[in-house]
């Protein structure tokens, strides 16, 4: 396999992440240069692979870290059906990982359900779901994702775009425990023209998905019935490098980089905060239907911290209830706890409502409302 200067970025970009989650070298006698066969029961890395050009990059360089530490490095390739072709495109990823060396090389077929959400979302909950279920099979100590820092930088836009508050400038993280499932992005400081070189030197044969726009010439803007990322990527980037003179990406992902520090430590005050205010309770499941998860806030103990740190405990405690809650749901539940003045319930998405009674603001289906009897804090 060629190192090109952008392989050696990319690896280097790797290593440091593995060796931080306790993926470094297996054995002093992996220290010699090469490739080393890593012991049955050696640590196990997925990639998670699409086929596309990020993932297929990343399935080369984690092979190579991972044999030369003697770890095992896998592929999960997860089947959506929801492209003509899906099962072509999985199939010629299958190869290439397995031509790479990865093992065991699975390909995952999903069912999507789009419950409203849309096509998009629905396909990504499921691939998800797909992935932590399996790598918990494996027993997989983490799940590599590739991606970039321009999906990085493309995701911010999108964040904005929605109105997505400060973490918007955060970007996506570069680890997170999904139901104990640790999933690392280590190529977001990579760019998508790294990884393109990558498997143009390792001779990898990468699929390129047609909502992407790709194949739409970049003087012309793309019908706005493609995707947000892929209109944000081939008109809006382009669009604002351009403006500003400068690598919009590469100045976004720096961005998200100072950002996530500052995002991190309110974040961490906002949980010690939530432990102290807030006690979730499971409601009574109807027949055959999942328990819903009922909190009941400390509007007294909340009301003694910021604004930015009560708002945080709010969205945390309504999207643990399960709740698709908008920015106006927070600032009304946050008045009841820092302009109370006896007003009624505010409803929530859901048929959720939050009610004040003294000082606990109780949060759980309308209907509950009028079972409650007095809710009962431990704290006065
Ligand atoms: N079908 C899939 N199977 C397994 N992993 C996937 C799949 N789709 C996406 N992923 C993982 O999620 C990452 C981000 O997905 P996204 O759809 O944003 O990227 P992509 O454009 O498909 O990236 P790539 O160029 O690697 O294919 C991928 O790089 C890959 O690690």
């Amino acid at each position: 396999m060629a190192y090109s200067a952008a392989m050696k970025a990319a690896i280097g970009a790797l290593r440091p992440m593995l060796e931080t989650h306790g993926l470094g070298m297996q054995s002093p006698e992996f220290a010699k240069h090469g490739e080393h066969k890593p012991a049955q029961d050696a640590p196990l890395v997925f990639v998670a692979c699409s086929g596309g050009r990020d993932s297929l990059a990343l399935a080369a360089c984690a092979r190579t870290v991972c044999s030369a530490w003697g770890l095992r490095c896998g592929a999960l390739i997860v089947d959506h059906h929801v492209q003509d072709g899906s099962e072509e495109v999985a199939r010629q990823a299958a190869q290439s990982c397995n031509a790479l060396g990865l093992e065991p090389v699975m390909v995952i077929n999903v069912d999507v359900h789009d419950d409203g959400q849309g096509l998009e979302a629905a396909a990504r909950t499921a691939r998800y779901a797909a992935l932590v279920k399996t790598a918990k099979l494996w027993r997989a100590s983490a799940v590599l994702l590739a991606h970039t820092k321009n999906d990085q930088a493309e995701t911010v836009l999108i964040d904005l775009i929605r109105a997505a508050g400060t973490d918007a400038f955060a970007g996506m993280s570069d680890e997170q425990l999904i139901d104990g499932v640790l999933f690392l992005r280590p190529f977001l400081t990579i760019s998508r023209a790294q990884t393109t070189q990558i498997c143009e030197d390792a001779e990898l044969r990468y699929w390129d998905d047609p909502t992407n726009g790709d194949a739409i010439p970049t003087d012309t803007a793309l019908p706005r019935d493609y995707p947000l990322r892929s209109r944000i990527r081939h008109d809006l980037v382009p669009y604002l490098s351009a403006f500003a003179g400068c690598d919009i990406v590469e100045r976004l992902a720096s961005v998200t980089q100072i950002v996530r520090r500052d995002v991190s430590a309110l974040q961490e005050e906002a949980e010690r905060a939530c432990a102290q205010t807030v006690e979730f309770e499971s409601g009574i499941p109807a027949a055959e239907q999942q328990v819903k998860l009922f909190a009941n806030i400390d509007a007294r103990a909340l009301a003694q911290y910021s604004e930015a740190i009560r708002y945080r405990v709010i969205a945390q405690t309504l999207a643990q209830c399960g709740l698709q809650f908008a920015a106006r749901h927070v600032s009304a539940v946050d008045r009841l706890v820092s302009q109370w003045h006896g007003q009624g319930k505010v409803s929530l998405p859901s048929k959720y409502s939050a009610k004040r009674k003294a000082h606990v603001i109780r949060i759980c289906e309308d209907v509950s409302h009028a079972n409650r009897r007095c809710a009962k804090s431990n704290r006065s």
